[in-house]
């Protein structure tokens, strides 16, 4: 049986506490296979029936990738118009994405129609699917974090749009659009706190008895 000493529960929980959501990387490619080891490594995620319903597209086509680019300068517009004041000003002033610098582009999807784990646990919570999902890029963020390898997942897009520039089968829900890379620097606070934007809270702030 395999078995985990304090020394690794506590450089598991640095790990927690280094991870970051990464906007500026640097010029640097990924080693061959690593993006592969990553996705190797999220396919290991626990699944509603283990039904695996991620589906990754490697962005590598150039055109593609100015496309997507382009949908965020758009949405994050869009998004800023939707602040006034001193929220909008400082709204402003952040760098909500890595996409123009960050050697990999990765988009996630929940593919909704595969009939792989026959439904199990999915007819009351059809969500699963993209709770799923979302857990496996959370082992992949940890994961790439445990190599130096930075990830930033970008959500200032349209999902059609994002679906149309890929050309994804239909059925395929658009979940995350990942830049991953090696950050410029490492921090154990996440960049929205530094600019000021929203801190970290405790946990218990958000846990109830009942
Ligand atoms: C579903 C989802 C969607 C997004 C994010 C995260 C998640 C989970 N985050 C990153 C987010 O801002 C970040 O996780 C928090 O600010 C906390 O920082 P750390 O991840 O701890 O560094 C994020 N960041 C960003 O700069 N642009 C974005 O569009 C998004 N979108």
């Amino acid at each position: 049986m395999i078995e985990f000493d304090d020394t690794f529960r506590r450089q598991l929980r640095e790990l927690f506490v280094w991870r970051r959501d990464v906007r500026r990387f640097r010029n640097q490619a990924l080693p061959d296979g690593a993006v592969e080891r990553l996705i190797d490594i999220a396919c290991l995620s626990p699944s509603v029936g283990l039904s695996q319903p991620w589906r990754f597209v490697i962005v590598d086509d150039p055109e593609r990738r100015r496309a997507v680019i382009d949908d965020f300068k758009t949405c994050n517009a869009d998004a800023l118009n939707c602040y006034s004041g001193e929220r909008a000003a400082r709204y402003a002033t952040l760098k909500l994405s890595g996409l123009e610098q960050a050697p990999c582009h990765l988009a996630i999807f929940a593919d909704k129609a595969s009939d792989i784990g026959h439904g199990l646990g999915r007819a009351t919570m059809p969500e699963t699917t993209e709770y799923s999902v979302v857990s496996a890029i959370t082992a992949m963020w940890l994961a790439a974090r445990a190599e130096g390898i930075g990830l930033g997942w970008v959500s200032i897009l349209n999902p059609q749009r994002i679906h149309s520039v890929l050309d994804v089968p239909v059925s395929w829900k658009f979940v995350a659009y990942l830049c991953i890379g090696y950050p410029e620097a490492e921090c154990d606070q996440p960049e929205l706190e530094r600019a000021k934007w929203e801190h970290r809270r405790d946990a218990s702030e958000f846990t109830l008895r009942r």
